[in-house]
């Protein structure tokens, strides 16, 4: 097995010069591939998440499709809670399901900690993954602990987050004692995946941006802080939507790529991360394709990819990526056409 120490994926994490640009797609697994609902037809989401080579086949088929140059664990950001006793489902179409939402301090010392055994087919996936990848660098990831808590405090997909904020505003050491709670089983989760050989580690903060960076740095930062900082072997990969205001916040969290939603042009993240940073070496950025102009039809996402290939070239190193994951309804062709796009431009 490889090092990958060549890996361009890893080459521009680590801010150096990569063989080519590379790509990788969020939610690349699943969606909206056809191997994907064969394979996956009579096995509910979060069984498939417990079983190596399932697990281990649906990473592989967008790797094996489309080229790209890194391979994200087929899991779930609930996967840790759910291992570790929370009462939790994945509804099709909906998301995230929690049976009893957290609003007390009982409830919140009711939630387990997270121990290794709990996610050891998470592990032999992995391995599994590692012997199958060849030089393709496999991406582990967890939820960060405002996401996270977001989805056991409303109890399910929330497009306000009032219930979560106003827990937050309300109560604030109830909230860090939810919140360093879920850190510390998401720390746990990165540790088992990067024990089993992950070569890198995203950290989703998906619902981020619904904060201010006030709200963020006092009630937010400090948890994700210690979720990076516990990650000290591979590259760390921080994303959030709608971070615009969050991104130097976000940097400081510990990520060594800060993800940029398509809301901002790379050269302008860049510039932000700079100015807010002027003491540290030039930022590392992954992004920033809006995820809808891969229905656009070939000639609209090559001049997209060229655009956002040149502003890329701000940064440090690039990561090509979309600003959030792949549509469900995404024709795969377009993934295959864009991943080869990037590579061509130079
Ligand atoms: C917020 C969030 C979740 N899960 C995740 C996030 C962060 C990324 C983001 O912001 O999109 C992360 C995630 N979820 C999944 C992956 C796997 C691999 C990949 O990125 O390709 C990853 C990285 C698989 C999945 N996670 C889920 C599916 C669909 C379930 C199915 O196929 O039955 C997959 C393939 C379910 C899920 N799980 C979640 C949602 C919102 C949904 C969608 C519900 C739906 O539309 O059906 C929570």
């Amino acid at each position: 097995m490889s090092d990958n120490t060549t890996a361009p994926l890893l080459v521009a994490a680590r801010g150096g010069t990569p063989s080519r640009t590379p790509v990788w797609f969020m939610r690349q697994a699943g969606r909206s591939l056809p191997e994907y609902r064969a394979v996956r037809a009579g096995t509910a989401m979060l069984d498939a998440c417990m079983d190596p080579e399932l697990v281990c086949e649906i990473t592989l088929q967008p790797v094996r499709r489309h080229d790209v140059d890194g391979a994200i664990l087929f899991s779930d950001i609930v996967v840790p809670l759910k291992a570790a006793g929370v009462d939790l489902d994945i509804v099709p179409g909906t998301g995230p399901v929690v049976a009893k939402p957290v609003a007390t301090r009982d409830d919140v010392d009711r939630i387990p900690m997270l121990e290794a055994h709990q996610v050891q087919p998470v592990a032999d996936a992995v391995k599994l993954l590692n012997a199958n990848l060849g030089d393709v660098p496999l991406i582990g990831f967890a939820g960060a602990p405002f996401t996270l808590a977001s989805y056991l405090v409303e109890g399910g997909p929330s497009k306000h987050h009032e219930r979560t904020k106003a827990l937050m505003h309300a109560d604030p050491e109830l909230w860090h004692a939810l919140l360093a709670r879920i850190a510390d089983i998401t720390a746990e989760f990165l540790r088992v995946q990067v024990e089993a050989g992950v070569k890198a580690v995203q950290l989703f903060d998906s619902w981020a941006g619904a904060l201010s960076e006030r709200d963020y740095r006092a009630f937010v930062l400090p948890h994700s802080k210690r979720v990076l900082e516990s990650v000290t072997t591979v590259p760390r990969i921080h994303f959030g939507v709608g971070t615009s205001e969050l991104l130097p916040a976000m940097r400081e969290a510990g990520a060594d790529v800060v993800g940029v939603d398509w809301r901002t042009p790379l050269d302008v993240a860049v510039r932000r991360l700079q100015d807010a940073a002027p003491h540290l070496p030039k930022p590392v950025v992954q992004g920033n394709l809006d995820p809808a102009v891969l229905f656009a039809g070939e000639e609209a996402v090559r001049r997209e990819v060229d655009r956002i290939v040149e502003e890329g070239r701000a940064a440090a190193g690039h990561i090509f990526n979309l600003g959030h994951g792949v549509l469900p309804d995404t024709d795969p062709d377009a993934i295959t056409k864009a991943v080869e796009w990037v590579h061509r431009a130079r």
